[in-house]
């Protein structure tokens, strides 16, 4: 199986900092990969190295055969490299269906039975017309999550998707990531343990920018340097 993304020797420095240290990593076609570790050891780093919006110091960024490592975000976007929207670029004022047809509108134009369709994906679309302001957080969550799908990414980046849901709310959302996971590759960076032990295929830890281990959830489980170094950092 070939790899769908891959980095030789990736790194970023902010000062005397390694954030993300010679990282090569692969990820296939059709897994869930999670990337999990202490606070502040490179993830969120790392996966702004694959969008564009860090650009690396050294290293390659290799994507579906293509060498993105010099390319802006929106080639990356464009070549199906997508990750979620924060929250902050949802527009409030907007419905929750002009949202979806601008994430969809930044490549070309939608029909409105395909933001119904997108919609209807992620359990939305009965809250289509109520200005985005108005979503509940959980449901603000998944609109974040329906945009990052509207450009049909081959690659989906999620960064902490379930931050912020009570715990009644994760369990649907696991269900929902199973769905996508159908026909969208995803890396998940995720705190919550339940959901990366639910959801993963693979797991590569990190830790002060390099990578501490790397398995299948019951290796991980079982890995005395993941336990000491989640020990260590009280995270
Ligand atoms: N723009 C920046 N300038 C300076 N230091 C930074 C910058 N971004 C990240 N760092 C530092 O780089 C290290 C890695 O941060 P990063 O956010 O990638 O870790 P993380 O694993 O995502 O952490 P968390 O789980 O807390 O989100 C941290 O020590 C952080 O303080």
């Amino acid at each position: 199986m070939s790899a769908l993304l891959e980095t030789r020797g990736l790194s970023i420095s902010f000062g005397a900092l390694k954030a993300v240290d010679n990282i090569d990593f692969s990820l296939q076609s059709g897994e869930i990969h999670a990337l999990i570790g202490p606070n502040g050891a490179g993830k969120t780093s790392f996966v702004n190295l694959l969008s564009g919006r860090l650009m690396a110091e050294s290293g390659e960024v290799l994507f579906d055969g293509r060498n993105l490592t010099r390319q802006p975000a929106y080639r990356r976007v464009r070549a199906g490299l997508g990750y979620t929207f924060q929250v902050t670029s949802i527009f409030a004022q907007l419905t929750v269906q002009d949202n979806v047809r601008l994430a969809l509108e930044r490549e070309r134009s939608a029909s409105a039975a395909e933001i119904l369709s997108l919609l209807k994906s992620t359990g939305l679309e009965a809250h289509a017309f109520m200005p985005a302001r108005d979503l509940a957080y959980g449901h603000q969550r998944l609109l974040e999550l329906t945009m990052g799908l509207a450009l049909r990414p081959k690659l989906l980046m999620l960064d902490e998707p379930t931050q912020g849901l009570a715990d009644s709310e994760i369990e649907g959302f696991i269900a929902l990531i199973r769905e996508v996971s159908k026909t969208t590759t995803i890396l998940l960076i995720e705190h919550n343990m339940q959901v990366v032990m639910a959801l993963a295929d693979r797991i590569t830890v990190l830790e002060r920018g390099r990578i501490l281990a790397q398995g299948s959830p019951a290796e991980i489980r079982a890995s005395e340097a993941v336990q000491a170094a989640y020990l260590g950092s009280k995270s």
